[in-house]
């Protein structure tokens, strides 16, 4: 290993300080809340759904926070430091059409199923104990799967870049997290992805600027251009035409991508986190969080990797520039080797902080996700059917904190049996892809054959280890290890048997044994009873400082809050139908144009391409980044514009006459709502 770029204490500073800086952050953010806004995370519902009335723009911002992975910057710069700009395309392309595609499901949750609070329990209620059961082995498994990858892509950098122990990394990262997670609960852990959203675009945006602009090594795409064609000369890229890192014809591109496609629908299908974002959104607006989240986010590995990666690449020979094993690169080092070559310490501490806010706003998503799941799946479902508010809380409190030790203890785990990051982000579809059709049919199709799904998902994953650990043997001479079994081929293999064995059981069986579900069962999951509203409605104190603030009671009202009757409203049927129709087209048209349209025909012209049409891909890219940020970073602040206002308001209040800026609710409000 060659000597880190940065001092050790500074990879303990970013890991503790930042942990420790967003804990305290977030302590101010749910004090704020709290104070002067009508939610308060000591309600179990607030806690882990944020009382399902969050806008677009944040849930658009969530879902980019919760999809930005250190697999996200890390793997997507790696496959294009190995097959060149088709690298990108497929990364970020096969990663976002399934939150696209998700839209449909979670306009479907708000139709069929309004106050669930996880996933499981749709599954649970239509199906029973058995799939639900089996379900969660699936819904666990992918966020084990993802947490560890998020453990293993960060503590290897933070190893690389600064010499931090990686034993200290894996416990130290899930830890911080999960401290502001328990403080904060759903809504805080939400305005806290907006803020990491919000620098890490900041920080791509110069890296790309510093690639393609002002670099001395680079700084233009005509020299990127210039680089990556001498690279292609001295060391052709097998499978790719003419060997070029600058075509989309990439034999092993596209393996990767077919790969990449099949495992991202397992782990957006199959992962609470993204579930808990469409639970949390406003009824109305989901569909529109989802289609934007998803657009929004393509840029992110798209641009980060045709920038870091390629530039891995382009700096090869240049003597700030590290040599590269295929174990650093398996374990997604190429950008961080860039770009400590493009900007030396600044650009490695620059890295090590968007990958670290990359890392712990997913992870935050994934401690919370579980932790719904464990307390409403196992704890309320077979451990304590009667439990009380406050034992609900307790327990989401207890499993976000076990989560974290779990999640450092899986990363370590993988770390010393030799298992990377990139490694299991090419298996995730292998154990994973079996459950995807099934349980998309469970939400949307009232045919689907209880026992034709589960006999999917189970079949699907034997056929998917099978398929797996057959082709290696094959391939490899009878060796199986990790080395062997981490090919192409033997993950293509694995993926494609997994979700196309599922797929054909459930769909199959389901034609031949229509099943006829009114969703009425499903949609009585949690139910309030009628009138009551799902804001935490707090009824204004009997203390004579709330009796003088009576006056204002109505203006706070008018800010953020969102009251039962509204979501009743937003709940409209007919309403979720059209939303579901729009989806499926909205999304179904994205799919065909960024997996057929446009890489197909550059793929079959084997297009090498020339400088002006690498600076067209490169402002694209650019273009786009610019226009993700302004969906997530300027639209939340555009649309929450009336809450900032009651909330300075309150504050004002508070500065002037102290005391009198806190939220109080019209009491004749919470009596009758
Ligand atoms: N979230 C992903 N696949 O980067």
């Amino acid at each position: 290993m060659s000597e880190p770029v940065l001092p050790q204490g500074a990879g303990y500073g970013v890991v503790v300080g930042i942990g420790l800086f967003f804990s305290a952050f977030m302590l101010l953010i749910t004090a704020i809340q709290a104070r002067y806004t009508a939610f308060s995370p000591k309600n179990s519902e607030e806690f882990t759904s944020a009382s399902r009335s969050v806008k677009p723009g944040l849930i658009a911002s969530g879902i980019v926070s919760a999809w930005t992975w250190a697999a996200t910057l890390l793997q997507s710069s790696a496959v294009a430091y190995k097959f060149g700009i088709s690298g990108p395309w497929w990364y970020g392309a096969g990663a976002t059409v399934q939150v696209l595609l998700f839209a449909m499901l979670a306009a479907k949750l708000k139709l069929n199923a309004p106050y669930a609070h996880t996933w499981l329990e749709i599954v649970g209620a239509r199906w029973g104990k058995t799939a639900h059961l089996v379900f969660m082995f699936f819904g666990l498994a992918t966020n084990i799967i993802v947490s560890s990858m998020l453990i293993l892509g960060g503590s290897a950098t933070v190893t690389d870049l600064t010499g931090m122990s990686t034993l200290a990394a894996c416990f130290l990262i899930p830890l911080g997290v999960a401290i502001y997670v328990v403080v904060g609960g759903m809504r805080s852990t939400l305005l806290c992805d907006y803020t990491h959203t919000t620098v890490l675009f900041a920080i791509i945006l110069t890296f790309v600027f510093t690639v393609y602009s002002t670099s001395d090594k680079i700084g233009s795409p005509r020299k990127m251009h210039e680089l990556l064609a001498a690279a292609s000369t001295a060391a052709p890229i097998a499978g790719n035409a003419h060997g070029s890192y600058l075509t989309i014809r990439s034999k092993n591109g596209l393996i990767f991508g077919v790969i990449n496609i099949i495992g991202n629908f397992a782990t957006v299908f199959q992962d609470q986190a993204y579930w808990q974002r469409a639970i949390a959104s406003r009824p109305a607006s989901t569909v529109k969080a989802y289609l934007l989240g998803g657009l929004a986010w393509f840029a992110i590995p798209f641009t980060f990797a045709t920038t870091l990666g390629l530039a891995a690449v382009a700096l090869r020979g240049d003597p700030d520039m590290r040599v590269l094993s295929a174990a650093d690169v398996s374990a997604g080092l190429p950008a961080a080797a860039a770009a400590s070559a493009l900007l030396g310490q600044a650009g490695a501490a620059a890295l090590l902080v968007l990958l670290f806010l990359a890392v712990t706003s997913a992870c935050s998503a994934e401690l919370i996700a579980v932790s719904s799941l464990l307390t409403y799946d196992v704890y309320k479902t077979y451990i304590n059917p009667k439990a009380t508010e406050e034992q609900i809380l307790r327990v989401g409190h207890g499993a976000v904190v076990a989560y974290a030790v779990i999640c450092g203890l899986a990363g370590l785990i993988f770390f010393y049996i030799g298992v990377s990051m990139g490694w299991l982000y090419t298996f995730m579809g292998v154990i994973l892809g079996s459950g995807v059709a099934p349980i998309a049919l469970c939400i949307t199709w009232s045919k689907a054959n209880k026992w034709g799904c589960i006999s999917g998902a189970i079949a699907g994953f034997v056929a998917g280890i099978v398929a797996w650990l057959v082709t290696t043997s094959t391939l490899n001479g009878g060796v199986i290890n990790v080395v062997t079994s981490g090919g192409d081929f033997e993950m293509l293999a694995g993926n494609l048997a997994s979700i196309g064995v599922g797929a054909i059981v459930a769909v199959v069986s389901s034609l031949i044994w229509p099943d006829d579900f009114d969703w009425e069962t499903t949609r009585a999951i949690n139910m309030p009873s009628r009138g009551t509203g799902k804001t935490d409605e707090k009824v204004a104190d009997s203390d004579s400082d709330d009796k003088k603030r009576a006056a204002s009671v109505k203006e706070s009202v008018a800010g953020d809050s969102f009251s039962g009757s509204e979501e009743e409203d937003e709940l409209d049927p007919v309403a979720l139908t059209k939303a579901f129709k729009f989806a499926t087209y909205s999304s179904l048209a994205l799919f065909v144009v960024l997996i057929l349209l446009i890489p197909l025909p550059l793929f079959f012209s084997s297009h090498i391409f020339g400088v002006g049409g690498l600076t067209g891909w490169v402002a694209v890219g650019i273009a786009w980044t610019f226009l993700s940020a302004i969906s997530v970073v300027i639209y939340p602040l555009y649309e929450s514009r009336q809450a900032l206002g009651q909330i300075a308001t309150g504050i004002y209040k508070d500065i002037f006459t102290k005391g009198s800026g806190k939220f109080v609710t019209n009491t004749a409000q919470a009596t009758t709502a």
